[in-house]
Order: structure tokens, then C-alpha cells, then sequence
């Protein structure tokens, strides 16, 4: 279970430019559930994951993993449990390397060895294998640079080298943003399936409200720091994408937009 509890967060304090943004913020997202996050520009919900990753500090507050405080701890200890996936595809991969050293050193994340253990025979041939399953054509191109790959192409990628070890988080910064619609699609119906097989903890943020509403089993709507929509279960099932526009749609008149 990770819980956040009482989170509070100023940027900028003492200065003209203070923002507070989170102010006792509380939300607790059990194990193997798949968390769609939604919300307008500005809301709180990248800083709300970059929080959970440690790249940014706290003022005050607890992160609990299954009971245990990390919110102290390092971002490249957090790390090692968690497998993020950005919305620029050239995040995540390295361009200047091939496909195969991409995956070796993805392979490699929280094992201790560096940049030391090489790629066999037996390692190359169980990437070729993964690649094999995302149908495109990627099992061919392992000597092939990562830069020079479509979008699409390095996207699917991330996720994959973000998801081939195990994790207990997986954390989606509007990963579909970036892609034209039928690549947004293929990674979507991917991203299901590795959530669904790894059973792994997954918070997706998306400006998408039709993925936000058909994937995953529960749903929040951020707003000024908090969660103003929260629906799980049978209430997620019957939502609609107009039901979050209807709440957008107020908010803004509330707000003056
Ligand atoms: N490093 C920072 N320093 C100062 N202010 C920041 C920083 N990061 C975010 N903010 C501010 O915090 C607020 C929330 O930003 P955040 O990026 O979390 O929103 P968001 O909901 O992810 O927005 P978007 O949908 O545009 O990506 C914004 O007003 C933003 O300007």
C-alpha cells in the first residue's frame, strides 16, 4: 500500500512567486491497483508524482510504503522500485546507444553491476524474445540506435525497459501525450496488459478522459492540490467521460476561466 498522508508542499516560499500546492494532502492507493489521474493544467499532479519518486522534496508529510516511511529516502533508492514512463519518448531511453544497450542497462537498473556485465548470447536472445511480442518489428533493429526510432517506436520501448524487471510502482507522466492516435492506442492496450500481468501498482496521469475512464479500476480528478473527483469499483465502471467534463466545466466557472 503506498499512502500519502499530510502532504504539504510550497514552491518558491517567501518569495512573490510562493504557490501553495499541497496543503495536508492525503491519498492511499493499494497494491495492484491501476490509478487514473486527471485533472487541468497546473492541478498538482506531476509535482503529486515527482513526489512520490523523491524528485522533489516535501515540506512535511509522510510517503508510506507498506507501513515504512521513505520520505527521507534518496530518489535513486526510490527508484529501484519504481518504473517510470515520461511523456517525451527521448525520456527514458538513451538515443546515442542501440536498442540492445538500452535494454542491457534497463536490465541491469537496482542489480549492482554497473555498466560492467556485458550482453550475452542467452541475454540478447530473451530482449529479441520481448521485443518479438510488441509486433513491431523491433526484434530486427537491436543494433539500430534508439535516436533513430519513431516516437511510437522509442515509447513502446520505454515501457517496456521502465516494466522488464520487477517494480512495485509504475508511474505514467500522460505517457499516451506525445503519440499520434493509433500509436497511443497500441501503447495504452500494452501498458493494460503489463499492468494486468505484473499485478503492479500503477498511477497514470492522462489528459485523455477516455483512457482516464476505460482503463484501469479507479479514478481521480485533481484540482488545486486536491482530489476533488475519487471513484473506484462500480462507481469507476459507470463513469463517463462527460461526468469528469460536467466537473471540469464547473470548477473553471468556479474558478473564473
Ligand atoms: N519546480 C517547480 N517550481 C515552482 N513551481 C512549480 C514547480 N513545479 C510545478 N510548479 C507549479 O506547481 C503547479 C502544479 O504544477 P504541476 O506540473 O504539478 O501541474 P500538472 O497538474 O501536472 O499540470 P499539467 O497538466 O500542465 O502538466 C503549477 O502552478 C506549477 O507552475
Amino acid at each position: 500500500m503506498l499512502e500519502l498522508k499530510n502532504i504539504n508542499k510550497n514552491y518558491n516560499p517567501g518569495t512573490v512567486n510562493e504557490l501553495c500546492l499541497f496543503e495536508n494532502f492525503n491519498l492511499t492507493i493499494q497494491d495492484g491497483e491501476f490509478l487514473s489521474v486527471v485533472g487541468s493544467n497546473g492541478s498538482g499532479k506531476t509535482s503529486m508524482l515527482n513526489i512520490i519518486c523523491g524528485t522533489i522534496p516535501v515540506d512535511s508529510g509522510s510517503i508510506l510504503v507498506s507501513g515504512t516511511d521513505i520520505v527521507n529516502q534518496k530518489d535513486y533508492i526510490r527508484h529501484r522500485r519504481i518504473g517510470r514512463v515520461y511523456q517525451d519518448p527521448s525520456k527514458g531511453t538513451c538515443p546515442s546507444m542501440t536498442i540492445l544497450e538500452n535494454m542491457s542497462i534497463a536490465d541491469n537498473k537496482g542489480k549492482g553491476y554497473g555498466l560492467g556485465r556485458g550482453v550475452n548470447k542467452a541475454r540478447a536472445e530473451h530482449y529479441r524474445e520481448m521485443l518479438r511480442d510488441l509486433n513491431l518489428g523491433l526484434e530486427n533493429q537491436m543494433e539500430t540506435k534508439v535516436g533513430s526510432l519513431s516516437g511510437g517506436q522509442r515509447q513502446t520501448l520505454a515501457l517496456l525497459m521502465a516494466t522488464m524487471n520487477p517494480i512495485e510502482f509504475l508511474i505514467l507522466d500522460e505517457h499516451t501525450a506525445a503519440l499520434d492516435p493509433k500509436t497511443a492506442e497500441i501503447i495504452m492496450e500494452l501498458t493494460d496488459k503489463i499492468v494486468k500481468e505484473k499485478k503492479v501498482t500503477t498511477i497514470m496521469v492522462t489528459h485523455n478522459l477516455r483512457y482516464a475512464v476505460e482503463y484501469g479500476d479507479r479514478l481521480i480528478m485533481m484540482h488545486q492540490g486536491n482530489a476533488i473527483i475519487d471513484k473506484a469499483g462500480e462507481e469507476k465502471a459507470k463513469m463517463k467521460v462527460d461526468d469528469i467534463l460536467e466537473t471540469f466545466n464547473r470548477i473553471s466557472i468556479e474558478c473564473g476561466n
